[in-house]
């Protein structure tokens, strides 16, 4: 009787080896599409054409036989026969993604200068296809010299002919070895030699290609390059923090200059009193003063959609999955943390799609750091107000250039926060990256302009309905009881006397009457925090008798510089928002980690935003 015949699948990472085993021998290997899914050996039974049985052999992806990692170094011993109980399998069988070529012959030409009976199956060709790719087998056997079979191991494609030759390579044997003139000529390649070589490879081996094809690939070689992949990213996102101020200005000095034109109307129109102070302070000052944002939400989203419809942000994923790791968060979180720019609460909803518990928790816990847009009136309030607009270099303005910052600001403040999380409260191990990257595209106009247009009305929603009714509710606060003549209005009202007691705690870190008063009702909404400054500047404009200035010369003239930058850090940090709590609160099925969340969060915003007060008194600023 003949000795039992043998094979081994070999091959990168998530080239589908267990797919190709799964359907070459009818067993349940776990399959999935992202690297390292295999990390044991597994034997199965293939028949071959000829009725004989092979013991098909499934192998850990690798990406070299140097290479260091245990899952690899079981391949490594089984390929050359070192593995305990293991025969030196006869045949190497060669999974290489057709749709990752170039990447996948390097470890490949290792495989060739084994020089063992060897066969390729070219796996993946329907990927590679629809990318508008067609390659040519032949020219590719005549590189490797040896033979080259096309299949698409999910739809079982190409499988008998890689199993009849899989029987051919085992018949020829030992005696004639694999790859003969190729493998010898491969046997002392260095690495870089070996990377030259599966470049040619690959372009040789291209039967035709299109255009976009390959302009696809070109865009992908730049925009998801190791090195140049983050800079890019976050060249991206400073241009569009410039534009967010460069771009908005004009609008919003418009829209600003509207809604005091419509004030001075309301002011000559009725006579004064308690319906006209509310329409003037509460309303047109108060909600008004939110509204003008709206060109920069606008220019913000739009910056946003189209990175979306584009394909470049699935992309930007990838090249973060990278920093994510490091601490403790996949690739998955990313997409969460992404919508927690637009709002957290679509965000912590997104983490649904995150298996892990651990890893789920920690994302929903750091999401309100992110910077969402409610955010962004704060900010350009107080950076207008403060920052002068003046460019530190061509075409950079220091606004702009401030913005950026916080926003980096509050990223790594999640960063930090997850990896502490992690290594803390809940601790796991990093899960892998699954994505697939979708294909770039023009973003449609259509499209854009109605993904505009909803987030305006978002936008213009809240300030009709929470912001309002906030703004209101405290102008009421701010109006009763009156004061007596000669008394401040502010000080004798009710809100004057809430403002006191809150003053009280944000006193040491710099905060004003004002800003304190600002932080309670901004719990509603956070820009609330714009409106309910205006408004009480404006009602504290009347009793001082000046006429209303603009909210943003206002706080220009009262706030020294190290107590806006303060406030700026509170902002970052702090968890301003109630239904961002209530949905943690969903999403956690209790009170427990949302107090966490805003036990933390609260910690850190008056951590950070003393510290910055302090810093800056000292720096004389
Ligand atoms: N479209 C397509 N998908 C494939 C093909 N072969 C495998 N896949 C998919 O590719 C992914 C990776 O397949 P696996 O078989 O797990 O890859 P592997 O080489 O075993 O990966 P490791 O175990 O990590 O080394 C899975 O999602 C498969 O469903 C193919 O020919 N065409
Ligand atoms: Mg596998």
């Amino acid at each position: 009787m003949s000795r039992q015949r043998t094979a081994a699948l070999v091959g990168n990472p998530n080239a589908g080896k267990s797919a190709l085993f799964n359907a070459l021998t009818g067993a349940r290997q776990k399959i999935a599409n992202y690297p390292g899914v295999t990390v044991e050996r597994k034997a199965g039974r293939l028949i071959l054409p000829s009725g004989e049985p092979v013991e098909l052999i499934d192998l850990p992806g690798s990406y070299s036989f140097d290479a260091a990692s245990p899952d690899e170094e079981v391949t490594r011993k089984v390929v050359h026969g070192e593995f305990e109980g293991e025969a030196l399998p006869e045949v190497l069988v060669l999974v290489l993604d057709a749709a990752n070529l170039e990447q996948h012959l390097v470890f490949a030409q290792e495989v060739i200068a084994l020089d063992r009976p060897t066969v390729v199956a070219l796996n993946m060709v329907d990927l590679a296809e629809r990318d508008g790719l067609t390659l040519d087998p032949a020219a590719l056997s005549q590189a490797l010299g040896v033979p080259v079979i096309p299949t698409v191991a999910v739809r079982r494609r190409g499988l008998d002919e890689l199993a009849a030759a899989i029987a051919r390579a085992g018949d020829r044997g030992a005696d004639e070895g694999g790859a003969g003139e190729a493998a010898r000529a491969r046997q002392d390649m260095t690495l870089p030699e070996r990377r030259l070589a599966a470049r040619h490879m690959a372009r040789a081996a291209v039967r035709s290609e299109t255009a976009r094809r390959r302009l696809h690939a070109g865009l992908d070689k730049v925009l998801l390059h190791p090195w140049l992949g983050v800079p890019i990213l976050f060249a991206l996102l400073f241009v569009m923090f410039q534009a967010v101020f460069a771009w908005a200005t004009p609008f919003a000095d418009g829209l600003e200059a509207g809604v005091a034109a419509v004030s001075e109307w309301v002011v000559a129109a009725f006579p004064g009193g308690f319906l006209r102070d509310l329409v003037t302070e509460g309303v047109l000052a108060g909600v008004g003063s939110v509204v003008v944002f709206l060109p920069q939400i606008v220019i913000l989203f739009a910056f946003i959609l189209v990175m979306e419809a584009s394909g470049y942000m699935a992309r930007a994923a990838y090249i973060m999955d990278r920093l994510m790791a490091r601490v403790g968060l996949s690739g998955k979180s990313f997409i969460p943390l992404l919508s927690s720019f637009a709002c957290a609460i679509p965000g912590i909803m997104a983490t649904r799609s995150i298996a892990d518990p651990q890893d789920r928790l920690t994302t929903i816990l750091v999401a309100p750091l992110m910077t969402c847009s409610a955010r962004l009136p704060v900010y350009a309030l107080i950076i207008a107000a403060v920052i002068p607009n003046t460019t530190v270099g061509p075409g950079v303005g220091l606004q702009g250039l401030v913005l950026f910052a916080l926003y980096v600001a509050g990223i790594f403040g999640a960063m930090a926060a997850a990896l502490l999380l992690r290594r803390t409260v809940a601790q796991g191990a990093a899960s892998g990256f699954i994505m697939e990257m979708p294909r770039y595209q023009m973003p449609r106009l259509r499209d854009l302009a109605i993904g505009l247009w909803q987030r305006a009305w978002v936008f213009l929603r809240r300030a009709g309905t929470i912001i309002f009714v906030a703004t209101i509710a405290l102008w009421v606060l701010l109006t009763f009881p009156k004061a007596d003549p000669g008394e401040s209005q502010v000080e004798a009202s009710f809100a004057g006397t809430i403002a006191t007691g809150v003053h009280a705690v944000v006193e040491p870190i710099g905060f004003n009457r004002e800003m304190a008063l600002a932080l309670v009702p901004a719990m509603a909404a956070r820009e609330v925090a714009v409106s309910s400054l205006a408004t009480t500047y404006a009602v504290a404009s009347e009793d001082e008798e000046q006429t209303a200035m603009a909210l943003e010369e206002e706080v220009a003239a009262r706030w020294s510089l190290p107590t806006a930058l303060a406030f700026l850090a509170w902002f970052v940090f702090a968890p301003q928002c109630l239904s961002t709590i209530a949905v943690a609160r969903r999403e956690t099925n209790g009170w427990k980690w949302p107090m966490f969340m805003v036990g933390y969060l609260f910690a850190l915003a008056y951590v950070f935003a003393g510290a910055t007060y302090w810093i800056a008194v000292a720096a004389g600023l």
